[in-house]
């Protein structure tokens, strides 16, 4: 999926959600662990029930492998589903990949050669040829960790160095180097609020993937003041938020609601472009 589709699915459907299937069999309704492949079940309702009012799909691998090669093969099947009934809807899986170029090569055929995805996080601590493996495949994407939501985002990613250069920004100037707004995405987490503002000084037009609204308290609006583009530029994805919304039979209406509600906020960001 290219740039200019992604923009156009944004506009015609006014908006830029990502629904984040971190399927949890703990957390899932409880009624549905009798199926064969529940977690299966799971995403497959809450994909039919989301789909008006988001742009893409964010499964997180971590979900999938947690429940050995059922888990895999669970993963497979999402995948499946989504590019056979929704081929126009972004797929991310998040894996956070990166390796020698050796290994980065195998990452990077598993993702887009045999499951097929659109797109893959990828960790930018071991530099450019851990990375430029994932971009020599044409039409794919690499999301590439700048600035993540999480606290520990200040050990490293937030530190400077002699020039008062901060690591995140040093990420982001290098890694233009391997690839541009066409192939290369940044990972940007919600919760960095101002930081978007110096992200744009750097990244004016590469788009951003933005976990951290929803369960871990981002502002969509702060978001959209300091890193929305004339393009958009923004994937602003919520996973429990959106998939955990309710836990009896109603799961899949709860979930449509709550994506509903993120769509229609985004809808309103979206006119004051
Ligand atoms: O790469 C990611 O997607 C990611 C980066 C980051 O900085 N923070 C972050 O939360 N994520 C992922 O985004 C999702 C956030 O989930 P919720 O907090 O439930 O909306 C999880 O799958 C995280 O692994």
């Amino acid at each position: 999926m290219n740039r200019q589709q992604i923009i156009e699915q944004i506009f015609s459907k006014k908006t830029f959600l990502c629904v984040g299937l971190d399927t949890d069999l703990r957390k899932i309704p409880q009624f549905l662990l009798k199926e064969e492949d529940p977690a299966f079940e799971f995403n497959k309702q809450i994909i039919d029930a989301t789909a008006p009012y988001c742009m893409a799909y964010k499964p997180n691998l971590a979900f999938y492998e947690s429940m050995g090669l059922k888990g895999i093969a669970t993963f497979e099947k999402t995948i499946n589903y989504l590019k056979e009934n929704y081929p126009n809807h972004f797929i991310i899986a998040d894996a956070k990949r990166g390796d020698i170029g050796n290994t980065s090569n195998m990452y990077a055929k598993s993702f887009f050669e045999d499951f097929g995805v659109h797109s893959l996080t990828i960790a930018p601590y071991m530099g450019e040829d851990s990375v430029k493996p994932f971009l020599a495949y044409q039409g794919k994407w690499v999301i590439l960790l700048a600035l993540t939501s999480n606290a520990g985002s200040a050990d490293f990613q937030l530190t400077e160095d002699a020039h008062g250069e901060r690591l995140f920004e040093k990420v982001l100037r290098k890694s233009t180097e391997w690839g541009d707004k066409n192939n290369m995405m940044y990972v940007v987490g919600a919760t960095q609020g101002k930081m978007f503002e110096d992200i744009r000084k750097i990244v004016p037009d590469h788009f951003l993937l933005v976990p951290g609204v929803g369960a871990q308290g981002g502002s969509l609006q702060e978001v959209c003041k300091y890193g929305m583009t004339k393009e958009c530029g923004l994937i602003v994805n919520s996973s429990r938020g959106i998939i955990y919304a309710s836990q009896g039979e109603d799961f899949a209406q709860a979930a449509a609601e709550k994506a509903k509600a993120l769509q229609q906020e985004m809808a309103i960001e979206l006119e004051k472009i």
